[in-house]
């Protein structure tokens, strides 16, 4: 295998050159839940086809069609597809990531604007899709430019396969992945995607499972228009009256699911899951820091990660309609939408999921004899990832994290969700492996999420040497 050490020294030289990049990506709002800010999904998909093919790869977009969002019917953006060698005689790795980010804005807290790259002086680099996902795709394009600027041959050929709407159900890219199987993806030999954040903030990981995501919107209709409190207060049946309780019965404060025989599929616990969880070098208070708060449901770690891990929840997101300004405004709302999901896990699926979620809200909205209306729709759901261990994918990311890192990283499965993990898993037959940039405190999907410059640029390095140790890999 070829020496590494001269890439490593170039990786840091051009420290500069990639933060910058960085800096130029996080400043378009990708924000693909956003309506208004579709043009700039749409843009960060050109800005990746363009650094694509600067960088040699033969590019194609795939325009997945259009979908009604807020009552307004949008293109999709494009899911962004390149070929870098055909070598035939070179393994073939898909690597996969997102380049949408999920809304930010000044007043949710940000101590800075989100779509300005604020570098700290601790080596925080902040901004919205620092981490999620914009730093670890361009990862990949730095590892491409690396080899050819420093004339290493890359030791593999790659697939990109890059989406706009991973935050918000990665409309029509399954479809295109089982359409393309035997066309476009035909040659992979291993997939790799690096989406997620360590177990903690000092160790790297690598990551066999995730939990899947079924998202619902429990909409209650009352009146024609909002209405005045104090004079239709007591007089009729309150949308928001009945969408609050019905969203109480769904959960309780100690994060028990109330929906019944939502529990019956979930795996049984082995003795030998029960192990991985015993040995886990895992610090509760990292999560706590992490989260601001010293919250937790459970007492123990094992329990809280086996919550995160192994068990479903459920989480409210928030309501539609609903007043939400400073002050008081005494209406009554005339329409509502609830908006919630849950984590599901081996062996929940999301249309089981669906089916016991509307049979439960439709008998209790029964039981309030309410004469206002309700809907429950099921948004999208997303199937849940176990991979193998086991596999020379596996071993060559733990090779690779052990050479850039010096410790044999964490095995660790996720509470979050990336539902392609399985499409591409079972549509193409081949070994996922989740190869994590970014540290547990990052704060994706929070206020000041960030990336550490270090794991900015360990992370070029990791991603780079994975390609070196598969490529090594004899049993592949
Ligand atoms: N980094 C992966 C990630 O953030 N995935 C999202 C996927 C999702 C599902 N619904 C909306 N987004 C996650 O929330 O886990
Ligand atoms: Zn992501
Ligand atoms: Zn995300």
């Amino acid at each position: 295998m070829a020496d590494l050490d001269p890439l490593y020294a170039h990786i840091d030289e051009h420290a500069a050159d990639y933060i910058e990049k960085l800096r130029e990506v996080v400043a378009i709002p990708s924000v693909s839940s956003d309506a208004t800010l579709r043009p700039k999904v749409h843009e960060m998909g050109l800005w990746l086809q363009a650094e694509l093919e600067r960088l040699g790869a033969e590019t194609k977009l795939h325009y997945p069609g259009t979908h009604v969002m807020d009552g307004e019917e949008l293109e999709l953006p494009p899911i962004v597809l390149g070929t870098y060698g055909t070598d035939e005689s070179k393994k073939t790795v898909l690597v996969y990531g997102h380049y949408d980010v999920q809304p930010a804005s000044l007043s949710d807290g940000w101590t800075s604007d989100p779509f300005t790259l604020t570098e700290l002086d601790n080596g925080r680099m902040v901004g919205r899709g620092s981490t999620d996902d914009k730093g670890p795709v361009l990862g990949w394009l730095w590892v491409v430019e690396a080899h050819q600027q420093l004339g290493i041959d890359l030791p593999v050929n790659l697939k990109f396969c890059f989406e706009g709407m991973e935050e918000n159900g990665s409309e029509g890219l399954d479809d295109m992945i089982v359409a393309e199987a035997d066309g476009y993806f035909a040659n992979v030999d291993a997939v790799c995607i690096s989406d997620n954040y360590w177990l903690g903030t000092s160790k790297p990981c690598i990551t066999f499972g995730l939990r899947g995501v079924s998202a619902f919107a429990l909409t209650v209709t009352g009146p024609g228009w909002d209405l005045h409190s104090g004079v239709y207060g007591g007089t009729l049946h309150e949308p928001m009256t009945d969408l609050i309780h019905l969203m109480g019965t769904l959960v309780k404060p100690n994060g028990e699911i109330l929906i019944p025989g939502i529990m019956d599929n979930v795996a049984d616990l082995t003795e030998e899951e029960e192990a991985l969880y015993d040995v886990l070098d895992f610090d509760v208070s990292e999560l706590e820091a992490a989260a601001g708060a010293q919250t937790l449901i459970h007492d123990d770690k094992k329990q809280t990660i086996m919550h995160r891990w192994r068990y479903p929840s459920l989480s409210l997101h928030g309501i539609e309609g609903a007043f939400s300004g400073q002050g008081v405004k005494t209406v009554i709302p005339a329409k509502v939408m609830g908006k919630f999901s849950i984590r599901t896990v081996p062996n929940q699926t999301p249309d089981e999921i669906a089916e016991k979620v509307k049979a439960h809200l439709e008998a209790e909205f029964e039981k309030l004899g309410s004469k206002n209306t309700m809907h429950v729709e099921a948004l999208h759901g997303g199937k849940c990832w176990v991979g193998d261990l086991n596999h020379p994918n596996f071993k060559a990311g733990t090779r690779a994290t052990e050479k850039v890192y010096g410790v044999t990283p964490d095995f660790t499965r996720e509470g979050g969700s990336i539902p392609v993990t399985l499409t591409f898993q079972d549509a193409l037959g081949k070994s996922v492996l989740l190869l994590p940039m970014g540290r547990a405190d990052d704060g994706a999907h929070s206020i000041n999420e960030k990336l550490d410059k270090s794991n900015y640029l360990n992370g070029i390095k990791l991603l780079a040497t994975y390609l070196h140790e598969l490529a090594a890999e004899t049993d592949l």
